[in-house]
């Protein structure tokens, strides 16, 4: 760690296994560097071990098999400014492990399937992202990934996919409804009964009135805006791209929601659309752009998954810039 931060912000990233959590918490990196920022896995909070899990039925992501308290206890510890002993799971042996100290950063990151999931812990986080991915899209990376990476067979992951979705439903993606941002992959539009789940539907959600977040827009704040940007500036070969601005109501509050259907074919072109965007946090004309270019081999880049990540992120780093310049305000009028 640099030095002692002044005032820990923590941010939480919510969302079931598999779902692009590690790849945006990349990016996040990228903006933040490894100094500045602790990341937490939540899993580590299990108190149900692998082999108690499967003698009781009682599924990771069932809170039984978590301990809230704790993990209440320690993340406030932890934005108090003090360390903490945090245990470990081992996602190798399926055991609790010996614990670990984990000193307070400038920033923490809380990821795993439960950061907004109890009323305290919520309490504590600064500013949060659910990843809404649909069963389709979920099925499609599951399989690439647990198939070529972990010798897992198609039926296997669609075994484990069903036999998780009823706790899925009742305790992690209720979430949504706490978060920040949410970002929503779906199938495309764009190709009639897609199966090959290429092409991607993605939509960031953003909660309205939240202090200090000024949600991205496209063309003109408030409207409703349709537009295919393909053409002289933006190249697009089949099935071409749609993106969307409009406001929603969403779990009873309103959010601006920006859509992104299709996929770049040249990433550099993306800031042709970079220049129609306003409030995307960025500090120089073309850095949204600049940062999806410098990785483009991360999973999604040439899509919405990729770009929304991006502007998550920037999100998140001007809460904690503002959050950090308001405390050293308050700091220098003591
Ligand atoms: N935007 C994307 N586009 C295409 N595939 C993706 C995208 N994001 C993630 N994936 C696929 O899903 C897999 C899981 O992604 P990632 O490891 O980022 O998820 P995770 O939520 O951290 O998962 P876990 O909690 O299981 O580690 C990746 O290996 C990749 O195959
Ligand atoms: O949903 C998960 C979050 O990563 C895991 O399935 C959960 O943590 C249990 O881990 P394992 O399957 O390794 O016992």
């Amino acid at each position: 760690m640099t030095s002692k931060p002044e005032r820990v912000v923590l941010i939480g990233v919510a969302g079931d296994s598999g779902c692009g959590k590690s790849t945006f918490l990349r990016r996040l990196t990228d903006l933040f560097g490894e100094e500045l920022m602790t990341v937490i896995c939540l899993d580590d909070y299990h108190c149900l071990d692998r082999k108690q899990r499967k003698e009781t039925g009682i599924t990771a992501l069932d809170p039984r098999a978590n301990n809230f308290d704790l993990m209440y206890e320690q993340i406030k510890t932890l934005k108090d400014g003090q360390e903490i002993m945090k245990p470990i799971y081992n996602h190798e042996t399926g055991m609790i492990d010996p614990p670990e100290k984990i000193e307070p950063n400038h920033i923490i990151v809380v990821e795993g399937l439960h950061p907004l999931y109890d009323e305290r812990v919520r309490g504590l986080i600064d500013f949060s992202v659910y990843f809404d991915i649909s069963d389709e899209v979920k099925i499609a990376w599951k399989v690439q990934r647990d198939m070529a990476e972990r010798g897992h067979s198609y039926e296997d992951v669609l075994q484990a996919i069903n036999s998780r979705r009823p706790d899925f439903q009742k305790y992690i993606e209720p979430q949504r409804e706490f978060a920040d941002v949410v970002l929503q992959v779906l199938p495309t539009n764009l190709i009639k009964n897609d199966e090959e789940r290429k092409v991607l539907r993605v939509r960031m959600l953003q909660r309205e009135g939240k202090e200090g977040f000024e949600p991205v827009y496209l063309f003109d704040e408030g409207s409703t805006i349709n537009w295919t940007p393909c053409g002289r500036k933006l190249s697009c070969s089949y099935p071409g791209m749609q993106l969307y601005y409009g406001s929603d109501v969403y779990y009873g509050r309103y959010v601006s929601v920006l859509e992104v259907d299709g996929q770049f074919d040249n990433l550099d072109e993306v800031i042709y659309i970079e220049t129609h965007l306003s409030k995307t946090s960025t500090k120089y004309e073309g850095e949204m752009t600049h940062l999806l270019v410098q990785h483009r081999e991360y999973p999604g880049s040439n899509n919405g998954t990729g770009l929304f990540q991006v502007l998550t992120g920037l999100k998140m780093r001007a809460a904690y810039e503002r959050l950090t310049a308001k405390e050293a305000k308050l700091a220098v009028n003591v």
